[in-house]
């Protein structure tokens, strides 16, 4: 088969998830945690291919951010204190919104269910007029709908008003992005109870999603178990800083699992309590967001969800390089758009499709109050288009907040060539008198307070002295709020100073590493036309957990040195490989092998006694090319580390036809 063929088979019958999650079981790529005692919902173990794809997708991501950007990698606890996450705003705000049926006692994740209700009613309107035949039958045929169903009792086939259809694809457009009480209007206008019984439900609450525990046995010690890896390397910022000689901008970068404890786990490893997740942290200078590299990146055309097109309704992406994205402060700087940029190649050089990636950009109300700008990479599945990397700029929230509540600077000193004569508007804050006054919401006021720009003290230093208070709002506080000048002081000062200090801006790439490898398993996965049975994982070299399976076309004796000399080269070439010696035919042995998604075969028959050549099989296209033994290890070593194509890597050896692929 030629790439072109291939391309077209690849697409030839369609996507079937529970055939995909067929082979991930039987293959055991993952599998239920506990299951022996009936399982635990959102907890996954890892089999021998999954584990190994997860290793090499961490090696790969450790060689393109951390290795190449000479990032300062910290490996930090899971168990956190609760004064730290008190502080970085995670038990107060660390929650999603639950609805509880009294009658059933079942609990719903409020954004979730208005979002599946509304999908389903669209679906049942489409049905109503003729668009879909019949979206109960077809939901038989297909699991998502299928899932959907059993959620959702029936999908009515009634039609609504174009209004109402234009207004539940809106809500759906924005559902990210709504609160509590917005959710609970939405349920109460579009009258949403419990999607089987029609039962209402209690309005939405706020749960929080940490583990709770206590550390050692006082139970005196309240603490979590970590719900993202980013306070610990905040924490180590000073250490970090002093390891990379006082300069910024550098990045910290950690690989570890976090836990939440999501209301509905659902979609398999998409949504789970435990996962493994690599963050970076990049401190920058808040008057300096460019990125040195980023003319290397800046071609780089991407997919983007503005927020503009959501709130207008539409999930049309616009396509433009990162570049064009910057410079129309589409994306707000530079070093943020450096960072969307390199996740696209990253996740692009592991296997996920492009047609199926986009950048969507958080709505106002969904970003946390102290980004700047946020974008997430989505990944569209079966499921959906899932959140798989975020991207945000933090600006100097964390770092602010650590360094008020331990009262240590977290700080960068730069020394200036020559001292300078500063005039600047101060604000000082008698900081005792925010505790009574803000209580859980003090350090966030004084973190909006200290960060006011220029413009803004100087019109705050006028509204004091003409009022004796200012007023403003923070976002996230029910305001507004205002302070007298007992509280705050702001003055125009005139300073000669050597040093400039400052408090790095924070841009954080964000990865869950489950989301992203199931959504390669979605884009990988495809059943040959010829015989649907046959599955197919189309991993790429690089990221496939086996990359060579050997087999010797019978288990005659002879054949047996071949192999171990065989299995030796690749040994030694450290080439991932196993050995199939097992009697079935040749073909079954590929086809489990395809479902494995090994990318080559090296077959080894009676002709290999006699000069020592080999067959190398290629998994998607069944191309087979023969030649010696290391001539083919070669081959496999270039396109697997080389990032070669099969054409250039195979060129010279001969083709070869002979083997059969009947399984
Ligand atoms: N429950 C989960 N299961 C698996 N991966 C997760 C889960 N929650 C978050 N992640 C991963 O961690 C990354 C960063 O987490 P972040 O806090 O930005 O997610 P989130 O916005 O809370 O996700 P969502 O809105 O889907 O719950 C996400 O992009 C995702 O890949």
């Amino acid at each position: 088969m030629s790439s072109q063929e291939v391309k077209q088979a690849r697409s030839a019958v369609p996507f079937n998830r529970e055939h995909l999650e067929s082979v991930l079981r039987q293959r055991f790529f993952y599998a239920p945690a506990f299951d022996l005692y009936g399982g635990v919902s959102g907890l996954y173990d890892y089999g021998p291919p999954g584990c190994a794809f997860q290793a090499n997708v961490v090696d790969f991501w450790r060689k393109h951010f951390i290795l190449e950007e000479d990032m300062l990698e910290v490996d930090c606890t899971m168990l956190t204190p609760h004064e730290v996450l008190k502080t970085s705003g995670h038990v107060d705000k660390f929650s999603d919104w639950m609805c509880k049926d009294t009658k059933t006692g079942e609990i719903f994740r409020a954004d979730h269910l208005v979002e599946e209700v509304l999908e389903a009613r669209l679906v049942g309107d489409k049905e109503a007029r003729g668009l879909v035949k019949d979206a109960n039958a077809s939901a038989k045929e297909d699991a998502d709908k299928k899932k959907r169903k059993k959620k959702v009792k029936q999908i009515q086939a009634v039609q609504l008003e174009d209004a109402v259809v234009k207004e539940y694809e809106e809500v759906l457009a924005k559902i990210d992005g709504y609160s509590g009480p917005q959710l609970a209007g939405l349920m109460e206008r579009f009258k949403i109870g419990n999607p089987v019984t029609g039962d209402a439900l209690e309005p939405p609450v706020a749960f929080n999603l940490m583990f709770e525990t206590a550390i050692g046995p006082s139970g005196q010690l309240k603490g979590y178990l970590r719900p993202e890896t980013a306070q610990g390397q905040f924490l180590n910022f000073n250490k970090l800083l002093e390891f990379n000689n006082g300069k910024t901008p550098f990045a910290s970068a950690s690989i570890g699992k976090s836990f939440r404890n999501e209301i509905s786990p659902r979609s398999g490893l998409l949504r789970v309590r435990e996962f493994l997740m690599a963050e970076i942290e990049h401190f920058l200078d808040p008057l300096d967001k460019s990125h040195p590299r980023f003319h290397e990146v800046k071609e780089v055309r991407l997919a983007f969800l503005p927020r503009e097109v959501q709130e207008a309704g539409s999930t049309e992406p616009i396509v433009k390089s990162i570049g064009e994205a910057v410079e129309s402060k589409m994306v707000d700087n530079e070093t943020l758009g450096y960072f969307i940029a390199r996740i696209s190649q990253f996740l692009l050089a592991i296997g996920v499709d492009e047609r199926r990636l986009r950048f969507r950009q958080h709505l106002a109300n969904e970003m946390a109050h102290y980004a700047a700008d946020c974008w997430d990479a989505e990944l569209q599945t079966s499921f959906g288009w899932i959140e798989c990397v975020g991207c945000a700029d933090r600006s100097a929230y964390d770092l602010t907040v650590h360094s008020e509540k331990t009262k240590q600077k977290l700080v960068v000193r730069q020394k200036l060539d020559k001292p300078v004569e500063v005039t600047r508007w101060e604000i000082d804050l008698t900081k005792k008198l925010f505790g009574p006054k803000f209580r859980k919401d003090a350090p966030k006021v004084e973190a909006y307070l200290l960060n006011l720009p220029q413009e803004e003290l100087e019109a705050k230093a006028e509204e004091l002295k003409q009022t004796g208070k200012i007023i403003f709002h923070v976002e996230g506080i029910d305001g507004p709020l205002d302070l007298d000048d007992k509280f705050v002081k702001i003055e125009k000062r005139t300073k000669v100073e050597h040093v400039r200090e400052f408090v790095p801006n924070v841009i954080e790439p964000s990865f869950g590493i489950g989301r992203i490898i199931y959504s390669i398993f979605e884009h990988s996965f495809w059943s040959r036309p010829e015989d649907t049975a046959r599955a197919v994982l189309s991993f790429s070299p690089l990221v496939a957990p086996t990359k060579v399976l050997l087999v010797p076309l019978s288990n005659h004796k002879d054949l047996a040195p071949v192999t171990a000399q065989v299995s030796k080269l690749l040994r030694a070439e450290k080439i991932p490989f196993r050995v199939d010696d097992s009697g079935v035919s040749i073909g079954k042995r590929y086809a489990r092998n395809d479902e494995l998604g090994t990318p080559f075969g090296v077959t080894i028959d009676f002709d290999s006694v006699k000069d020592g050549s080999v067959t190398l099989r290629e998994r998607d296209s069944t191309r087979q090319v023969r030649g010696s033994s290391k001539e083919i290890i070669e081959a496999i070593r270039s396109i697997t580390y080389g990032g070669v194509t099969w054409e250039e890597g195979t060129k010279g050896l001969a083709p070869f036809t002979s083997q059969s692929e009947t399984a």
